[in-house]
Parts: structure tokens; sequence; C-alpha cells
């Protein structure tokens, strides 16, 4: 059985003025550092503009920071944006890119992100793909070649499982409270792996989580699903009870 550490990240998106933020990335990486040896690797995503200063109240912690979104390019006239060297720069080590409200906000379609990943790449980031079908398009019955087409596009050819990360986030799922059953996670995160398995050579030991309104109460049993291997987290990684209590569902 192929062993994967598995990831929880925590997704701030446009939340967490400075107080709030440095103060909740300091109890974690406290928290981190208390407790010792952790079922998993632990990632927070802040808004740009605390992504320094989180970078420095996490040193020497189990907590990674990431960036929320990166440009393709490694810098130029784009206001705005953000190069994946400068994020890499400040100490991030990851980076998320393709999110839906980033695909559906700014229009970013799954050949913009692999231009993104590969930037990622480039700058020595981790890239965490994010992939999902909209309500409409899983009740045409179209989830699993929405979410194949993206991770196909998405991914470039030089992904591998050190550098890339799949994150699977139904998007009628995202902040709304309902969460996709043990059974739709474990058929689309299956279908992943297979794509990945017949594309890549270590496509075995790729990571790939579920997001989706996961909090305390269901953590644990999306967590057991086959092919799950973390959490990307969005409203419940805002408090550091919750956040905790989802990072220990994989012990
Ligand atoms: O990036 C995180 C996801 O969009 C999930 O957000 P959520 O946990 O608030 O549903």
């Amino acid at each position: 059985m192929t062993q994967r550490r598995p990831l929880i990240a925590g997704n701030w998106k446009m939340n967490c003025l400075r107080a709030d933020g440095l103060a909740l990335a300091s109890s974690l990486a406290a928290k981190a550092s208390e407790k010792g040896a952790l079922g998993c690797d632990i990632l927070v995503c802040p808004p740009a503009t605390l992504l320094s200063e989180a970078v420095g109240v996490t040193k020497g912690s189990a907590v990674a920071v990431g960036g929320q979104d990166c440009h393709a390019a490694i810098s130029g006239a784009h206001t705005g944006d953000l190069a994946a060297p400068m994020l890499a720069d400040i100490g991030a080590q990851y980076v998320l890119v393709g999110h839906s409200e980033r695909r559906a906000d700014h229009g970013e379609s799954s050949t913009d992100i692999r231009k993104k990943a590969i930037a990622a790449h480039d700058a020595g980031l981790i890239a965490v793909v994010c992939v999902g079908e909209t309500e409409e398009e899983r009740d045409l019955g179209a989830t699993l070649p929405v979410v194949n087409g993206q991770v196909a596009v998405s991914l470039p050819d030089g992904a591998t499982a050190k550098n890339t990360v799949v994150a699977y986030e139904p998007v009628w799922a995202i902040g709304t409270g309902r969460t996709a059953s043990v059974e739709e996670v474990a058929e689309v995160h299956a279908a992943i792996r297979a794509g990945l398995m017949a594309r890549f050579e270590d496509g075995d030991q790729f990571r790939i989580l579920y997001g989706g309104s996961v909090k305390p109460s269901n953590a644990k049993e999306l967590m057991a699903v086959e092919d799950v291997d973390g959490a990307l987290v969005g409203g419940a990684s805002l408090k550091v009870e919750d956040f905790w209590q989802i990072i220990e569902s994989c012990a």
C-alpha cells in the first residue's frame, strides 16, 4: 500500500486583518510545536498582505505558508499580481493555483492554471492545483469528464508528487455547508488517481486533497476515504480549534 503523508491546508481567502491573521498563524505554530510529531503536513494560505509576517511567526514550526495564487510570468507589468519567485523569496513553500473562485472571478482557464503551475515549479514552490465541477455539471452527469479534463490540462508534464498536490473541490460544496458524500468523493478521487497513474511515473504518490465544507464533524470520515490524502479547508481554517481538530483527524 502506498504511503502518502496527508496535507491539511487552510485557505484563508480574503479574510483576516493583520492582528487576527498573525494570531491565528502564531497559535497554530505554537500548537504544532507543543504537540510534537504530527500525522500530517500543515499549510496555511493567508492573504498576500500577511504572507511575509506569517512566514515569520511560523518559522521553525511544522506550519508551512503558501500563497493563494501566482502569476505565470516571473516579473513584469501585471498590476496587482504576485510572481511565484516573490512568494519563494519571502519563504512561502506552496501556492494554490486554479481555485474555483479564481476560475470564476478572474476567468482563469485550465491552460492558464498550467502556466501558473509551471511558474510555481520553476520558483521551487509546490503547486496545489485545484479542480472541481459545478453543480450544473454534476447534475448533467459530467463530473468525471470535467474533473479529469481539468487535471489533464492544468497539470504540466513536469509535475511530480513532490512539486504538485491536486485538490478536488466540488464548487457546489464550497462554503455552502454541503459536503460531497464519501461515495462521491471516493469516485472522483479514484478517477483522479487513475489519471495521474496513467500519466506520471509517480502518479500513485501525488497527494489528492478534498475541499468543500470540511469541518471537525466530517473530517474524520472524509480523511478515511481511499485516495483522500488531506483537505483544503476554507471557513473552518479561520478558527484555531476547528482547524486543529481537522488536523487531528489525520492522526
Ligand atoms: O479552498 C478552500 C475551499 O474553497 C473550501 O472552502 P470551505 O471549506 O469554506 O467550503
